[in-house]
């Protein structure tokens, strides 16, 4: 069946002709995203689902989307989805990171100009006719100090446009490299002396526990009298009220505001203030831009769903569509040697680590770790997936432990998965053969050679003559067939494990039978 997907948001129709062009069934509902209770009636039917910021992903909304595998965002702010929510349900979410930064950027530059100039106002007043020739008396930008908080992105592409503006420009950010800022002509500064110093300041970080009213009511005070601030990032990053009061007392000359702590904006703090210039969440509003990122999220979304290969997710590691298919197989191993570990323990797990050795050690490990954990947790929680397994483990306070390092022993790539419980310690390895096959190639240290099927029995038993036989007419005399039967043990006399794939599910008798035969320390039915 095709997969399936909404866009729920106002995006270029030219995404839709990348879904259908790619097999991708498509409804496309640009203001569904404002319906929240229809939202909801219908989410279970997709595997996909593109928005912009109109839509709100809310828990709710995830509860419903059964069939959902990946949220693509036709733009950069994810903060319209609940993360947490959408990677413990398991959905991929992802962004198109570059797709608009120019097209803000711009407008933050646009922005700076209309209040140095009082375009919008004097535009307003030559159009009612008034003609008010004397009132308007704007600043120059150049030579004046462009103060950027956030030099990412958008941040930096400002910075670029204000160095060719001929201003001096400045930026505040944690991340920002000496070398990046000698390379964009920007002196790093800290954020006081940023505020003591620039005639502009303009806004270009995510709104984070941090970066909450970075420019609060305290540090609106330690700005240049005259300032000009412009917020074409997140609403939330400044403090409205207070910049009210500082636009009121003349304190601060003019404010752009393009994003608001509330959305849409009926009302705020800023409305009505004669030196504030305000639009409508447009930073993103060219044509280019969104013909950008609809093009990219739709690529994005059916790369995913079509070969799993994932770009720019905000809550998993990318893989690209030339990994994925070498990824495939390692995967299925990985989270099979989790599944068969899971299905091993019964009491709390304290500890699970995972050695990648050889080739399998330069792949993307990180996604391999989630698929182990995936399969480790499944018998207990059928609901985890790759996606959500490393926060759910998390939750029950598993540590998760990754080593990589070059191949040691008979195998070009070799995974072993070992977990830690009060009582014990069982490490399960395995590797990928030539024909892209998983096999089991070590259990608590015992050798074995095993592919993995839908249904097996993993039996210790003691390494003593006769339980072959018996095992293996017991299971005949139930009228099960073995498929294919593979032994080991640690040395001659000493401990033994037997893991034999069956056709067909494992009666409790049958294994209460088997559990019963002298030499068997402990049997399982295991299922893949
Ligand atoms: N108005 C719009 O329509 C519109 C359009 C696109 C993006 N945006 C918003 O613009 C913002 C920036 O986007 P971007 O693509 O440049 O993001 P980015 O991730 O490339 O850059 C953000 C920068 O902020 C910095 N930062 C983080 N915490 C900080 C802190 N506490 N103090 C100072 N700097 C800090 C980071 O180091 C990073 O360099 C985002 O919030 C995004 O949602 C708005
Ligand atoms: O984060 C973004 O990309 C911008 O805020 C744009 O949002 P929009 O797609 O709703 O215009």
């Amino acid at each position: 069946m095709a997969p399936r997907v909404l866009i729920s948001d106002k995006l270029s129709p030219a995404a839709v002709q990348i879904f259908k062009d790619r097999g991708i069934e498509v409804d496309f509902q640009p203001d569904l995203g404002k319906d929240k209770d229809r939202l909801a009636e219908i989410i279970g039917q997709y595997d996909g689902l593109a928005i912009r910021s109109a839509t709100k992903v809310t828990p709710k909304i995830l509860q419903k989307a059964d069939r959902l595998k990946v949220i693509g965002r036709a733009g950069i702010g994810v903060d319209n989805v609940d993360l947490p929510a959408a990677t413990a349900k398991g959905v991929i979410v992802m962004n198109t990171p570059f797709g608009n930064s120019i097209t803000t950027a711009e407008h933050a530059i646009a922005m700076m100009f209309a209040l140095a100039r009082e375009i919008p106002a004097a535009d307003a007043s030559t159009q009612a006719g008034k003609w008010e020739k004397n009132r308007f008396m704007g600043v120059e930008v150049t030579a004046k100090t462009l103060g950027i908080i956030g030099c990412g992105n958008i941040g930096s592409i400002v910075a670029e446009r204000g160095v060719g503006l001929k201003m001096k420009v400045i930026a505040f950010d944690p991340f920002l490299s000496v070398e990046r800022a000698l390379d964009l002509g920007v002196e790093k500064v800290e954020l006081d002396d940023l505020l003591a110093r620039a005639d502009f300041i303009t806004l270009h970080t995510p709104l984070t526990e941090k970066t909450k009213n970075i420019l609060s009511a305290q540090n609106i005070a330690k700005t240049k009298k005259g300032v000009r601030i412009i917020n074409c990032a997140r609403g939330g990053l400044v403090d409205e009220a207070a910049l009210r009061a500082a636009l009121d007392s003349k304190h601060v000359a003019g404010a752009a505001f393009d994003v608001f702590a509330v959305e849409p904006a009926e009302q705020n703090p800023l409305f009505g203030h004669p030196n504030v210039v305000c639009t409508p969440h447009l930073g993103a509003a060219t044509n280019e831009a969104q013909e950008n990122v609809a093009l990219q999220v739709a690529e994005q979304m059916s790369d995913y769903l079509l070969t799993g290969a994932i770009s720019n997710a905000v809550n998993f590691p990318s893989i690209t569509a030339e990994e994925a298919p070498k990824l495939k197989p390692f995967i299925e191993l990985a989270e099979k040697l989790g599944s068969f570990a899971g299905q091993l323990t019964d009491t709390d797990i304290k500890t699970v680590h995972i050695v990648y050795e050889g080739a399998v050690a330069d792949q993307k490990v990180k996604a391999l770790t989630s698929a182990a954990v995936a399969g480790l947790l499944r018998p207990m929680l059928s609901e985890v997936n790759v996606v959500s397994a490393p926060t759910v483990a998390k939750e029950r306070g598993i540590v998760i432990e990754e080593t990589t390092r070059a191949a040691t022993g008979d195998y070009d790539s070799l995974i072993t998965v070992t977990v830690v419980t009060d009582t014990l310690e069982r490490a399960i390895s395995g590797t990928v053969f030539a024909d892209g096959r998983p096999r089991i190639v070590n259990i608590k240290g015992i050798n074995v050679d095993a592919e993995f099927a839908p249904s097996m029995i993993y039996v210790t038993n003691e390494d003593k003559p006769g339980f072959i036989g018996r095992f293996a007419g017991l299971l005949g005399d139930a009228g099960l067939n073995i498929a294919t039967f593979a032994l080991g043990r640690d040395h001659l006399g000493g401990d033994a494990i037997a893991l034999v794939a069956v056709d067909g599910t494992v009666p409790a008798e049958v294994l209460g039978k088997v559990q019963a035969l002298p030499q068997v320390k402990a049997a399982r039915a295991l299922v893949f």
